[in-house]
C-alpha cells in the first residue's frame, strides 16, 4: 500500500483548512481508494495539537501561521504512516494468508496486533483516543478508534473486502468474497469480555438495540473516511471546542456530503446538522433538513430501525422551543425501540430515553404550565397522543425482555405529565386496546420479527394515539393501564 502520492505531498506543509480538505479530496476523488491511515493520522495530528494541553509535538516550527492550524510536516506524517505500516506488515506473514479475501484468522490477527499492542490500562472514555495519531503516539485507542485501526490495517495488508461495520453503539466488520462474514474486533461498554473473533451475535443479542437488527451502517472505503470525519472530536474541555477542529469537522463532511458518501450513513448527517446548528455556512440547506435526510436515510436503507435519528431531530425541536414537534420526534424514536428487547448493553439508549423522559419533557411541562395560553401544547391532543405513544414504546420495549427497562423513577415524571392534559384534551384521542396476546405473542416468537411483513404488522400493533377523527390503530395495554391510572387520579 504505497503512501501519499505526488499531488498530497505537494499539498505540505499543511497550514490551513482548506489544504486539509484539499487532501481529502485528492484521497477521495482519485481512482484508488483513500488511505485510511494517512487521513487519520493527518486528522488525529491536528486535533491533538489544537485540543490536548500537553502539545505532543510534532516538529511545530515557529512562528505558528497566522491561519487556523499549527504547521504539520510531511516527514512528520510520512514517519507516523511507516510506523503503523511496519507494525501491521512486521507481525502479520502474509504467506500464511491466502489472498485475495481476508479470513476469519486474518481479521483476528490484526485485531491482536493492535489490541497487544496498546497501553495496559488507561481511562477508554476520554476524548481523542479515536485516531491513528493517538495509537501510534500513545498506544491508546477507545472502542470506535480499534475498529478503524483493524480496517486501516487490513487495508495496508491489501484485504480490500474488509470494511466497518457500525450500529448507534458499536462497531465491527464484515468481510469475505460476498461481505457476509462478521467478526467482532474490540470491546463494547464496561466490564464486559471482549468476545474478538467472533461472529455478530444471532443469538438473544441480535434482538437487542446493540446490533439494530443485523441493519448495521455498512462502509465502504469513502465511508470509512466519513467514519473517521465523523469521529473527530473538538472538545477542550467539558464547556469548550476548539474552533479550528469544529470547522475542519464541518468542512470535511460537507465535501463528503458533496460527494455522496453520507446517504448511507444517518448519524454522520445527524452531526453535521449539529454543526450546522452552531455554525451555519452561507448556502447550505438548514440544519433541519439534514436531520430529515438523516431520518429518510435509515428509512430507506435501516428499515427504520435506528433511533439516532429522531433524537438527533427531537434534540434540535427541544433546543428550539418546538415543543410539539419535539414530542413527535420522540414518539417517532419511541416507535423504533419498542420493536427491539432490552438487554444490558443497551445502557446508550435506555440513557438517552430517561432523559428525554425524566429531564427533558417534565422540563417542557414546568415551562408550558407556567403560562396560560389557548396555544400551549398542553391544549393539543397530538401533543398527548404523541406523548402515549412515547411511553408506550419505552413499555413495549421492556415487553419480553430480560431485563426491565421501567422502576419507579419513570413513574413519577410520566404521571405528571400526563396529569398536565386536561380531560377534555385527553378526551380528543381515540385509544383502542391492542389484543394484547397477540401483540406480545407476535413480538416474541418471530425469530426475525423485523422481517418487512411482521414489522409492519407489529407497528400497526403497536400504539398510534391520534385525534379522533383520523383512523386510529391498536394501542398497548401498557398505556391504557396507564391512561385509565391518571383518569383515576384526576
Ligand atoms: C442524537 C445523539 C444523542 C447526539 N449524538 C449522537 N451520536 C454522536 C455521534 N455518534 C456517531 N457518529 C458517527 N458515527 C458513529 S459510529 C458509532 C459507534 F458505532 F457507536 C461506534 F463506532 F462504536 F462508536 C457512533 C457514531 C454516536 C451518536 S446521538
Amino acid at each position: 500500500m504505497a503512501g501519499f502520492r505526488e499531488i498530497d505531498k505537494a499539498l505540505f506543509p499543511i497550514k490551513n483548512i482548506p489544504t486539509v480538505v484539499h487532501l481529502f479530496k485528492n484521497q477521495l476523488e482519485n481512482s484508488t481508494e483513500p488511505n485510511l491511515a494517512l487521513l487519520s493520522i493527518v486528522v488525529g495530528a491536528i486535533e491533538n495539537s489544537l485540543t490536548c494541553r500537553s502539545n505532543i509535538s510534532f516538529q511545530i516550527s515557529e512562528p505558528v501561521e497566522p491561519s487556523s492550524l499549527p504547521i504539520l510536516e510531511l516527514q512528520a506524517v510520512e514517519e507516523m504512516y511507516s510506523k503503523f505500516h511496519n507494525i501491521i506488515k512486521g507481525a502479520v506473514d502474509l504467506k500464511n494468508y491466502a489472498k485475495p479475501f481476508a479470513t476469519r484468522d486474518l481479521v483476528k490477527k490484526v485485531s491482536d496486533v493492535i489490541w497487544n499492542s496498546l497501553t495496559r490500562s488507561y481511562y477508554k472514555d476520554r476524548a481523542h483516543l479515536q485516531s491513528l495519531y493517538s495509537y501510534l503516539n500513545g498506544s491508546k485507542l477507545d472502542c470506535f478508534g480499534v475498529a478503524f485501526a483493524v480496517v486501516a490495517g487490513c487495508q495496508v495488508l491489501g484485504f480490500s473486502d474488509v470494511h466497518l461495520a457500525l450500529s448507534e453503539d458499536h462497531a465491527w466488520v464484515v468481510f469475505g468474497e460476498y461481505s457476509n462474514q462478521t467478526a467482532e474486533v474490540t470491546w463494547h461498554g464496561k466490564g464486559n469480555e471482549d468476545k474478538r473473533g467472533q461472529e455478530i451475535g444471532r443469538g438473544v443479542s441480535a434482538r437487542s438495540w446493540l446490533y439494530v437488527n443485523n441493519k448495521p451502517v455498512i462502509c465502504t472505503r469513502h465511508m470509512e473516511v466519513a467514519a473517521l470525519v465523523s469521529a473527530i472530536n473538538p472538545s477542550l474541555n467539558a464547556t469548550h471546542d476548539a474552533f479550528e477542529v469544529g470547522l475542519l469537522q464541518q468542512e470535511l463532511l460537507w465535501l463528503l456530503y458533496d460527494l455522496g458518501h453520507l446517504k448511507k450513513y444517518p448519524m454522520a448527517l445527524g452531526n453535521l446538522g449539529d454543526l450546522e446548528e452552531i455554525a451555519p455556512k452561507d448556502g447550505r440547506v438548514q440544519c433541519i433538513s439534514l436531520f430529515n435526510e438523516a431520518i429518510q436515510s435509515a428509512r430507506s436503507y435501516y428499515n427504520n430501525q435506528h433511533v439516532y435519528p429522531y433524537t438527533y431531530q427531537g434534540g434540535y425541536f427541544y433546543r428550539h422551543k418546538m415543543y410539539k414537534e419535539a414530542f413527535e420526534s420522540w414518539a417517532n424514536a419511541s416507535d423504533v425501540i419498542r420493536l427491539y428487547n432490552y438487554s444490558r448493553d443497551d445502557e446508550e439508549i435506555y440513557k438517552e430515553f430517561l432523559e428525554i423522559a425524566n429531564e427533558l419533557i417534565p422540563h417542557i411541562m414546568k415551562v408550558e404550565s407556567s403560562g396560560f395560553s389557548s396555544n400551549s401544547i398542553l391544549k393539543k391532543p397530538e401533543c398527548f397522543a404523541n406523548l402515549l405513544r412515547f411511553y408506550d414504546g419505552i413499555c413495549q420495549w421492556e415487553e419480553g425482555s430480560a431485563t426491565p427497562v421501567l422502576h419507579i423513577g419513570w413513574a413519577k415524571p410520566l404521571v405528571n405529565t400526563i396529569s398536565k392534559f386536561d380531560s377534555d384534551v385527553r378526551a380528543q384521542v381515540n385509544i383502542i386496546c391492542a389484543d394484547s396476546d397477540e401483540d406480545k405473542h407476535s413480538k416474541e416468537t418471530n425469530g426475525n420479527f423485523f422481517n418487512n411483513n411482521n414489522y409492519e404488522k407489529e407497528n400497526t400493533a403497536g400504539a398510534k394515539f391520534e385525534e379522533k377523527d383520523q383512523s386510529t390503530s391498536n394501542v398497548h395495554p401498557s398505556i391504557e393501564a396507564l391512561t385509565a391510572a391518571c383518569s383515576e387520579k384526576l
